[in-house]
């Protein structure tokens, strides 16, 4: 591709293996948008909790879906969400959201508007944009030009993410991930899964600076033409 082509950037993988961090870095880096599709689906499910509607009810949320105003700010530098006019960037992280996120995406009727929204967000990225998420090389943007899948053990990802939540051990935190994993991976709507034309890293022995080196290098690569 050439060097003025905006670069499209997919990075997928399960709950702790580096994604966003890495996602922001590189696009920091490289100029260019970042996009946390995660963030998206806990703004919805965010706003079918604070809206009293079921999370177990798969046809109570579809008949929700397009209601909330859910909008994005790809700054890889200070990346914003808000639902109808309302900051739910500290929100969309509790773990009430945590545990409801997979039930509320697996339904058909919000993927399909969150993906819209997804794909419209990437077309009018200037420069280019890292995109991270489940489905994004599989389903958003199969056309990306260059598409990434990070894994890491469960136990390093539990280290991980018990390390962000003070309070909360290990082993809680490594059972509440493979569930999470389990549903998102199982679900029929565009599961959690690798693209077939996607690199896999693992980064359970790497540090976070060389997942972000070994990314830049691929992108850069690609936009060399190589
Ligand atoms: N390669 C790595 N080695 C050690 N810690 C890492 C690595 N990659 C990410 N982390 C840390 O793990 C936590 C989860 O990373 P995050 O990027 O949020 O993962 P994801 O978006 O895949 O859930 C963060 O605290 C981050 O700083
Ligand atoms: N492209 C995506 C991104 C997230 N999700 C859902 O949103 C949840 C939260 O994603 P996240 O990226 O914020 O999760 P963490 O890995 O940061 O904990 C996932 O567990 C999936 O259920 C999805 O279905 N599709």
């Amino acid at each position: 591709m050439e060097s003025a082509t905006p670069v499209i950037v997919a990075i997928d993988g399960p709950s702790g293996t580096g994604k966003s961090s890495t996602s922001k870095a590189v696009a920091a880096q490289l100029g260019l948008s970042y996009l946390d599709t995660g963030a998206q689906y806990r703004a919805i499910t965010w706003w079918m909790v604070n809206n009293g509607i079921d999370t177990d009810d798969p046809t109570a949320i579809a008949a929700a879906a397009g209601k909330p105003e859910i909008v994005s700010g790809t700054d890889p530098q200070g990346p914003t969400i808000t639902v109808d006019g309302v900051d739910v960037a500290g929100p969309i992280r509790t773990q009430e959201v945590t545990s409801k996120v997979s039930a509320v995406s697996a339904v058909p009727e919000v993927r399909a508007r969150i993906t819209e929204l997804q794909r419209s967000i990437a077309a009018s990225a200037a420069h280019g944009i890292v995109v991270e998420g489940r489905d994004i090389g599989t389903t958003v943007l199969p056309d990306a030009h260059l598409k990434i899948f990070l894994t890491a053990s469960p136990e390093a990802r539990a280290a991980r993410r018990s390390g962000e939540l003070k309070g909360v051990d290990v082993h809680s935190t490594r059972e509440a991930l493979i569930k999470r994993d389990a549903a998102d991976s199982s679900r029929k709507t565009s599961p959690l899964a690798k693209a077939d034309d996607a690199v896999e890293v693992d980064t359970t022995e790497l540090t976070l600076a060389q997942v972000i080196e070994c990314v830049v290098t691929l992108v850069e690569e690609k936009r060399a033409g190589k």
